[in-house]
């Protein structure tokens, strides 16, 4: 069937998707669905991992390099015989077996995507060239988690899908969003050329429990600057805003998209929007009244603004966020807590 792209149009692909794995069919086969995730041992790989093997009819393959991600965030599935962890760069081929591809494998801070940016830009163009062969091969659904930086530093707000974007193409954050931009493109030559199911998530700013305490983050920096005792960093002007959608959230609305008739991209975020100013108030209030909050120099080609319009995500995933950044930020306040060893004083 030719799935609807999320400005309506009809994305009909010039063949016909290619054909699922014969055993489908076979009457004796286990489970119902073999699921692919690519930085499976990552923040948000793992939550959908935990999300994805609640339903005792999927079988979960996760591939993953472990550059910012970890087995620990895995740990409560290694073992189990629905679950497989492969230690695999997704730059290079893959063959497995699979009926969905959640590809979500990609550095996704700035920090560590600026660290080795010719690395950033191949697992993005390669890696997704990579994982749509598979698709190919095997006839899988394959779901990319893209980004608002395809928006750039955006001249509309909020930013809807079909607004092409203000990026910088040489810039220190170009490996990142011009990387992403390439793997949708990816995607729907894919799609159009050999039919091939894509599903698209433009993800906007998420957080939660499991995030790395020096992931560079801004939310991760200001909750582990908090409990540390230490002076929250806003970056200049700290009027730029940022809109924080809580991971299960997210979650949630990938699960949807991927179930769902429509190619995207959809936006998924929380629309709530915070200039970095507030969310640091927020922060010190919630967590370390007595911190201080410290002006710091930013990094070139930060954006100004961003909150995702999410009118497609409601109307086509009857999805939308519950979370509010005032509820999420205490749960993640208590998971740091744990991993840095500080109990809440009475
Ligand atoms: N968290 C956000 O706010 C956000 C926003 C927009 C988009 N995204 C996208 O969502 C995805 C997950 O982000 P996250 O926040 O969980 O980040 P993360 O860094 O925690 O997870 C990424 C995972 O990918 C793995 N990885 C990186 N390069 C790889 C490679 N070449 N081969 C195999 N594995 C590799 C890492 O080891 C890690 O486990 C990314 O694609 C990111 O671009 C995230
Ligand atoms: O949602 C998205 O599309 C993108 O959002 C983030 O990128 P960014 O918004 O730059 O994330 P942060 O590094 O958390 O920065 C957010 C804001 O906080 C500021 N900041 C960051 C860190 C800090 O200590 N203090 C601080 O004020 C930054 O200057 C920036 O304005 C993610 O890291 C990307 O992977 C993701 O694709």
């Amino acid at each position: 069937m030719a799935a609807n792209s999320s400005n309506g149009e009809q994305q009909t692909p010039s063949k016909p998707p290619p054909l699922p794995s014969p055993l489908r069919f076979s009457k004796f086969f286990q489970s119902n669905m073999r699921i692919l995730v690519t930085g499976g041992a990552g923040f948000i790989g793992s939550h959908l991992v935990d999300k994805l093997m609640e339903n005792e009819k999927n079988e979960v393959i996760v591939v993953d390099n472990y550059f910012t991600g970890s087995k620990d965030n895995l740990r409560k599935w290694i073992g189990h015989p629905r679950f497989e962890l492969i230690r695999h760069d997704v730059t290079e081929p893959l063959l497995v077996e699979v009926d969905q591809i959640y590809h979500l494998a990609c550095p996704a801070s700035p920090i560590f995507y600026k660290h080795n940016p010719v690395k950033t830009i191949k697992t993005n163009v390669i890696g997704t060239l990579n994982m749509l062969g598979l698709a190919k091969r095997v006839g899988a659904r394959i779901l990319l988690t893209s980004t608002s930086e395809v928006y750039g530093d955006p001249l509309i707000h909020p930013q809807p899908e079909t607004y092409w974007g203000n990026v910088n193409p040489i810039g220190v954050r170009s490996c990142y969003d011009e990387g992403k931009r390439v793997a949708e493109t990816l995607m729907f030559d894919y799609h159009r050329q050999h039919g091939i199911e894509i599903r698209i998530a433009r993800i906007f700013n998420t957080y939660g429990p499991r995030m790395n305490i020096d992931d560079g983050r801004v939310v991760s920096n200001f909750i582990a600057q908090a409990l540390r005792g230490e002076p929250l960093t806003v970056q200049k002007p700290g009027t730029q805003t940022r809109s924080f959608c809580f991971v299960s959230d997210m979650v949630d609305g990938l699960i949807r998209l991927m179930e769902g008739e429509n190619t995207g991209p959809i936006n998924i975020g929380n629309p709530g929007e915070f200039t970095m100013l507030e969310l640091a108030e927020t922060v010190k209030e919630l967590i370390n009244p007595k911190v201080e909050i410290k002006m710091v120099e930013n990094t070139p080609d930060d954006p100004r603004q961003r909150k995702p319009d999410i009118t497609k995500a409601k109307e086509l995933l009857g999805w939308e966020p519950k979370m509010k950044l005032r509820d999420g930020l205490p749960l993640m306040e208590e998971d740091f807590r744990l991993r840095l060893g500080v109990s809440k004083e009475k």
